[in-house]
C-alpha cells in the first residue's frame, strides 16, 4: 500500500488538496484540462475546505464528476453534489457547465448510470475516494451487485440501506491516472489493517494501485507506517 499518513484529520485534508492542486496544474500544463471525480461522505469535507481557499488552481480548466451518489436530488443533506456544492464548488470558480453531478432523483437509476457514463471523459486523471467502516468505497457495498459490473457507471441496490445508489465500476475507477483514497478517524483502523494484509475480501481492495491519505488514527493498526508529517 502507498500510504500517506498524517497526524490529524487536518493535515490529512491539507495534504491531499495540495496533492489536488498540484495534479490540476501537472494536468492543464500537460493536457490542458483537469478531469476529477470527487467522493461523497463525511470525510472529504475538511479537504473541500482546504480546497476551496488554496491560490493557483487553474478552476477554469477543471472539470468535476463524482465516483458515487445516493438516489436522491440535488437538495437532499444527503446528497454528495450538495456537499461538494456546499463545502468547496459554490466558493471557487469552476465553471457551472464543467461540473457534472450524477442525477440520482432520475428512476430507473439504470437510465441515470448510462447518461452519466456517457458524459464522462476518455480517462479522468483523478478519482478521490473514500472507505466505508464496511470497507465499501464510492458506492460498490460488500454483497452487492456492482461489484462484478460491467461498464463505467453502474446503478446499485444496496439491501443494507435498501436503497439503490449510482456507481463508477472497479473498471473506471481502475482505468483512471490516479487513485487517492482519503480516511480519517478510529473507526477506520481494524479494516484498514485488514486491507494491508489481505484479509477481509472488502470492496476497497479492488481499487489499484491507490494513494491512501490518512491520519493517526486509521492509520494506528497499520504494520510499519510511519507518519510522514
Ligand atoms: O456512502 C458513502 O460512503 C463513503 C464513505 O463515507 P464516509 O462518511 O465514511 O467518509 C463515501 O466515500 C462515498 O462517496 C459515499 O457515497
Amino acid at each position: 500500500m502507498n500510504v500517506r499518513t498524517f497526524s490529524t484529520p487536518d493535515l490529512t485534508a491539507a495534504a491531499a488538496a495540495e496533492a489536488f492542486a498540484q495534479a490540476a496544474r501537472a494536468a492543464v500544463h500537460d493536457r490542458g484540462a483537469f478531469h476529477v471525480a470527487l467522493s461523497g461522505g463525511s470525510t472529504p469535507k475538511l479537504m473541500y475546505r482546504v480546497l476551496g481557499d488554496l491560490p493557483e488552481i487553474p478552476w477554469q480548466s477543471v472539470h468535476i464528476y463524482f465516483s458515487d451518489e445516493r438516489s436522491v436530488g440535488p437538495d437532499s443533506p444527503d446528497s454528495n453534489f450538495r456537499l461538494a456544492q456546499d463545502e468547496l464548488l459554490s466558493h471557487v470558480p469552476v465553471p457551472p457547465a464543467q461540473v457534472h453531478r450524477m442525477a440520482g432523483e432520475v428512476r430507473p437509476l439504470d437510465t441515470a448510470a448510462g447518461a452519466y457514463a456517457a458524459l464522462l471523459p476518455a480517462r479522468l486523471d483523478v478519482v478521490l475516494l473514500g472507505m466505508g467502516d464496511d470497507g465499501h468505497t464510492a458506492s460498490l457495498f460488500p454483497g452487492t451487485d456492482a461489484l462484478s459490473a460491467g461498464g463505467r457507471v453502474a446503478a446499485n441496490f444496496v439491501p443494507r440501506l435498501d436503497t439503490g445508489r449510482l456507481t463508477f465500476t472497479f473498471a473506471e475507477i481502475n482505468a483512471a491516472r490516479e487513485r487517492w483514497i482519503l480516511v480519517t478517524g478510529a473507526g477506520k483502523a481494524g479494516i484498514l489493517r485488514q486491507v494491508q494484509q489481505d484479509e477481509g475480501g472488502y470492496p476497497i481492495a479492488g481499487v489499484q494501485d491507490a494513494v491512501w491519505f490518512i491520519d493517526a488514527a486509521a492509520g494506528a493498526e497499520l504494520v510499519s507506517a510511519p507518519p510522514s508529517a
